[in-house]
């Protein structure tokens, strides 16, 4: 009864397994870490072994109370074992297939926790929202509370929200494939809470569907409501930067956290504790040369390319990237995924390798925070995953967008029109427009501008996480308001 009685808290962290979103799940879990509390982080069997491929046994051994687990995703094993997986087949199939073994990986803890005095029960799930589908019956069924994290911005989520309304009243599904032609997605729409006007082409683009039977649409629909049942909503922003957003949140729901910029949040809490910061979560082997190269650069002067580990381009496309880069005439950090051109090898063309060999570097992955946040680096030309666009504004960094699916235009949005840190390049990306856009942000006036813009943005996402800040202040009202509450304290 004695020792039971000074078991920690016991938190079960599951991501959606994808790169991003486990990287924001395992930072969030290491806070949890620090703050005290014990942490299972449930991997999918496909990522963990490509966990082990990429970063080695090590970084999956866990830490004193930090351990991992695993469960299937369902889908049929993959050809290749080293690629990004359909992300909506994998959104389907962890809703149809994870229900059981998340309970019985719930149970198995739990009836280690009654023999090992060292050892907590489950006192509480923290599920990225997508994985709610599961999780929020699967707390139900053990007592215990599910807090939801959304890994993208407030601005994507409240548009997430409105996506039944949006069905409702007709503007999705779209009648035919010519509305992707005829302006149809020009139009605006003025009664999302927070948001004043919004072309359709700005909303997530799962309203793209001209299936009226559209089986991720369905799935969607009974996703987004889900975001209001959990025991509180986690969110990687901070508050000044959607302000007005986070103010309609506020009054719909009661337990909003933002601990945003959640990478910047943890650096500051890891100056004091290392115990987790061998543990890390990229799915690709970085390469640490990228560092060394920008070493030898000058400050600002390094294009930073990199479309994040989902997005996929036609040949053409990339080398019309290529041919703008190279004509730019600037140095270059390009980061190319083996899995970068849709259904086929990365083939460059031989005189663009030739005629940048001083002034280029090409890697398959890199630490990206690290590459961001060094001082060579001057522009990033980016896919706008939130995460890259959370990245750059904290370290100060201008953007270049080509938004690729997904929340990827609506962050696209805000960048250009509200935070003024960016300028958007045509989706049909042609080498004129990004060689003029280059050189513009590398060395125009408007570059400057929005340097100085970004890194009045950098100035505030550093306050947020500072003691005291937004961020900062959230992550401990967050553990005492809810984790921590009496009906957790009761089960554990
Ligand atoms: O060479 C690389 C490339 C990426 N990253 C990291 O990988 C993450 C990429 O995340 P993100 O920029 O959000 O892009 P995606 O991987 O495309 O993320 C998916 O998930 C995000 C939400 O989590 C959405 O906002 C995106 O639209 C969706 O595509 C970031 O943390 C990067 O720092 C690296 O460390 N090295």
């Amino acid at each position: 009864m004695a020792k039971e009685a000074v078991k920690k808290p016991h938190v079960i962290c599951i991501p959606y397994p994808a790169q991003s979103h486990i990287s924001a799940m395992l930072k969030l879990a290491k806070l949890l870490h620090h703050k005290g509390f014990h942490i299972t982080f449930v991997h999918t069997e496909y990522n963990y072994n490509r966990l082990l491929k990429s970063r080695g046994p090590n970084s999956l051994n866990g830490s004193p109370g930090f351990d991992f687990e695993t469960i299937p995703d369902g889908l049929p094993p993959a050809e290749n074992g080293d690629v990004t997986q359909d992300i909506f087949q994998l959104c389907l199939s962890t809703a149809k297939n994870c229900y059981d073994p998340f309970c019985d990986l719930i149970r198995k803890l739990n009836i280690r926790a009654a023999t090992d005095d060292d050892f907590p029960p489950v006192s509480c799930i923290i599920s990225d929202t997508v994985m709610s589908i599961f999780t929020l019956e699967a707390a139900e069924e053990f007592g215990i509370p599910d807090v939801l994290f959304w890994t993208v911005s407030a601005f994507t989520v409240m548009c997430f929200l409105h996506f039944p309304h949006l069905r409702e009243q007709g503007f999705t599904p779209l009648k035919d494939e010519s509305y992707f032609k005829n302006g149809y997605l020009d139009n605006t729409i003025d009664w999302i809470p927070g948001i004043n006007s919004i072309r359709l082409k700005d909303i997530p683009t799962i309203i793209w569907t001209t299936d009226p039977k559209d089986e991720f649409v369905e799935y969607l629909i009974e996703l987004m409501p889900r975001t209001h049942k959990g025991a509180a909503l986690i969110l990687n922003t901070f508050d000044i930067l959607e302000h007005d957003i986070l103010k309609q949140f506020s009054a719909m729901m009661d337990h909003v956290y933002t601990l945003g910029p959640i990478h910047l949040l943890l650096t500051e809490m890891q100056k004091d504790d290392h115990s987790t910061e061998f543990i890390q979560s990229n799915l690709w082997k970085e390469d640490d040369s990228c560092i060394e190269w920008l070493n030898s650069k000058k400050e600002g002067s390094v294009a930073y390319i990199n479309f994040g580990s989902i997005t996929v381009m036609t040949e053409n496309q990339l080398v019309e990237f290529a041919w703008g880069i190279a004509n730019s005439m600037q140095n270059f950090l390009w980061i190319i995924r083996p899995d970068l051109v849709k259904g086929g090898p990365v083939v460059l063309p031989p005189e663009f390798i030739i005629a940048t060999k001083d002034r280029g570097m090409l890697a398959t992955w890199c630490n990206q925070e690290l590459v961001l946040n060094h001082p060579s680096v001057g522009v990033f030309l980016t896919h706008c995953g939130w995460n890259s666009v959370l990245e750059s504004l904290s370290f100060g960094v201008p953007m270049i967008c080509w938004p690729f699916f997904a929340d990827q235009q609506t962050n696209c949005l805000c960048i250009c029109t509200y935070w003024d840190v960016g300028v958007e390049i045509d989706s049909n990306v042609n080498r004129k427009e990004v060689e003029k856009v280059v050189i513009e942000l590398m060395e125009g006036d408007k570059g400057k501008k929005m340097k100085n813009k970004a890194l009045e943005w950098k100035n505030k996402a550093e306050e947020a996480i500072k003691p005291g800040g937004s961020s900062y202040v959230n992550l401990d009202k967050m553990i005492e308001e809810v984790l921590l509450s009496p009906k957790t304290k009761s089960f554990a």
